[in-house]
């Protein structure tokens, strides 16, 4: 964006940062304000069931102390969120997409912003979550497109009879979000349902509490009525309030697999739909004849965005053994020159991971690999940067394992940390027998040149996402979910608007009832 323009959008756009005081170094931050918020603003709790220590991965500091949400704010949060819906479900689309633009316009001005507090929040680096901010903001965009062609269809029946159908919104939808990518889960649960006419009440991740209420914030100045979104903080008990609530019209979920079995079983209980997005334990399967090079950068691609603390990663590479040799030099080359450090440094590539437990549970697995005999090629140890303020973040060197075979923890487990974990395999029957041996089916990549054998693969692969030659690429526009225990619907793409709303049919008779009575 040429500099004049942004700096004249810039001034156009009143600060939303009062809560924040940094200088874009790690360990400078400071939070204050609070981070619930509904109605048309943030809202301080006085007598707040529960506080939270929450901290900044890079420095292992205490950021701020987050106040959690009780009945009685989850209550509050409905009843904004349900005057809300009344307004918003009676806009037509053109006036929702204006809205929902004006917030992604707002989220384009504010990405540098926004990146640095998920950053500080999360630990991933700042370029990452640069482009994490991009999704969020597209997404906005995408859906804002798709508000406007929300339509139903009109059915000629009988004698000059017809029928039509109506898309109606459901109501107040809640969101519950994981914390490895706050904002843009934030962005991807709002802008289809706010599109479809719906209301929000979101709650992040307690890990992960900062940037969520940056996007409330956002979507209020952009000109949503009061009330359409709204942040309520908290853990499990609060996300247990929130799935129980009588007024809640559908929950969408991401989080691990057995949170989301819970959910599921809270929203059955009041009949409520369910969008699960879950965990995985993907399959990339390398055959001899791709282009190494590429295959190579794949595999780095599917395992160490976001320090490995990503969902469709795939964290089971498969490699023909014709090739395995010269995959595991080169593999190994790279991961040994990945920057590890301040996320907040433009050339880091590999931040701090979520918590200190965390960090402690994906050491583990790696000790764990090593028991069940599996060879640690590189990485797997705790690090520590030079710079002496970093020193109790939690950071771990980038770590690949061979010498795998299917049974090992390391393979059949989703860690959710920077662990390559390398399979050899001989026959395209017999790879596929074994990717496809997982409860999971999140995500899945197939690097070679034969196109045949590529299409081949992936219509037997069980997994909701297929990459051909790349991987953990998330384009807005296409639909994104799990097969089996990874999920259910989707998010993204046009399918999802399904997803958060309803189908009226409205019957009209043109003559007379012609009754049997
Ligand atoms: N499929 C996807 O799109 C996707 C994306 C990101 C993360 N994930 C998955 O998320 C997991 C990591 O995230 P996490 O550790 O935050 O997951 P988690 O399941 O521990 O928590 C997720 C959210 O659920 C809330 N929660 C916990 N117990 C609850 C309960 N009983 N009722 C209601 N809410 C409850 C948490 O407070 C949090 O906000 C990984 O398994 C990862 O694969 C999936």
């Amino acid at each position: 964006m040429p500099l004049v323009k942004f700096l004249v959008q810039r001034l156009r756009v009143p600060a939303l940062w009062h809560e924040i005081s940094r200088s874009a170094s790690s360990g400078t931050m400071v939070i204050k304000d609070p981070l619930n918020f509904w109605g048309a603003g943030r809202v301080k709790l006085h007598d707040a069931a529960h506080t939270e220590a929450v901290y900044e991965p890079a420095t292992g500091r205490v950021l701020c102390q987050l106040e959690h949400c009780g009945p009685k704010e989850v209550n509050q949060a409905m009843l904004h969120a349900q005057t809300a819906f009344g307004v918003w479900s009676k806009m037509a689309g053109m006036e929702r997409a204006k809205v929902m633009l004006e917030a992604a316009r707002i989220i384009e001005i504010r990405r540098e912003d926004i990146a640095e507090a998920e950053v500080v929040n999360n630990g991933k680096s700042i370029t990452e979550a640069r482009l994490d901010v991009d999704s969020a903001r597209l997404c906005i965009e995408y859906y804002a497109g798709l508000a406007t062609t929300l339509a139903g269809q009109h059915v000629q029946l009988p004698g000059g009879s017809f029928a039509y159908t109506r898309r109606e919104p459901l109501g107040v939808c809640v969101g519950i979000g994981a914390w490895n990518y706050p904002f843009q889960i934030a962005a991807w649960k709002s802008a289809p349902a706010l599109a479809c006419g719906n209301s929000m009440v979101f709650k992040p991740s307690p890990v992960t509490p900062v940037t969520a209420v940056l996007l409330a914030e956002i979507y209020a100045q952009a000109g949503a009525p009061s009330g359409l979104y709204n942040i309520v903080q908290g853990g499990q008990e609060t996300g247990m309030l929130l799935c129980h609530h009588p007024s809640v019209a559908k929950v969408s979920f991401t989080g691990s697999v057995p949170t989301g079995k819970k959910i599921m079983e809270m929203a059955a209980s009041g009949v409520k739909p369910v969008t699960l997005e879950l965990g995985g334990k993907s399959p990339l399967i390398i055959f001899e004849d791709s282009d190494l090079e590429n295959a190579v950068k794949g595999a780095l691609m599917a395992n160490f965005l976001s320090q490995g603390q990503v969902c469709s990663n795939g964290t089971r590479v498969f490699v023909q053994r014709q090739i395995l040799p010269q995959f595991l030099e080169e593999v190994v080359r790279r991961t040994k020159t990945i920057q590890t450090g301040d996320p907040l440094l433009e050339q880091t590539r590999m931040g701090a991971l979520v918590n200190r437990p965390h960090l402690d549970k994906v050491l583990g697995f790696i000790s764990r690999a090593k028991e069940e005999g599996a060879r640690i090629l590189c990485g797997g140890e705790p690090f520590i940067p030079a710079d002496p303020k970093l020193k109790d973040g939690y950071y771990m060197s980038p770590c690949v394992i061979d010498n795998c075979t299917d049974d090992m923890t390391c393979v059949r487990e989703e860690i959710f940390g920077p662990v390559m974990s390398v399979l050899p395999f001989d026959t395209e029957e017999e790879v596929l027998q074994r990717a496809n041996d997982t409860t999971m089916g999140l995500a899945a990549g197939v690097f070679t040149k034969d196109v045949k054998r590529a299409h081949r693969v992936v219509e037997n692969l069980q997994a909701g996402t297929c990459f051909i030659n790349n991987y953990n690429i998330t384009p807005v526009e296409v639909p994104f979910g799990g097969y089996k225990a990874s999920g259910i619907g989707r998010e993204n793409g046009q399918v999802t608007i399904e997803f958060y709303s309803q189908l009226k049919t409205v019957v009209v008779e043109m003559g007379d009832v012609d009754s049997l009575f």
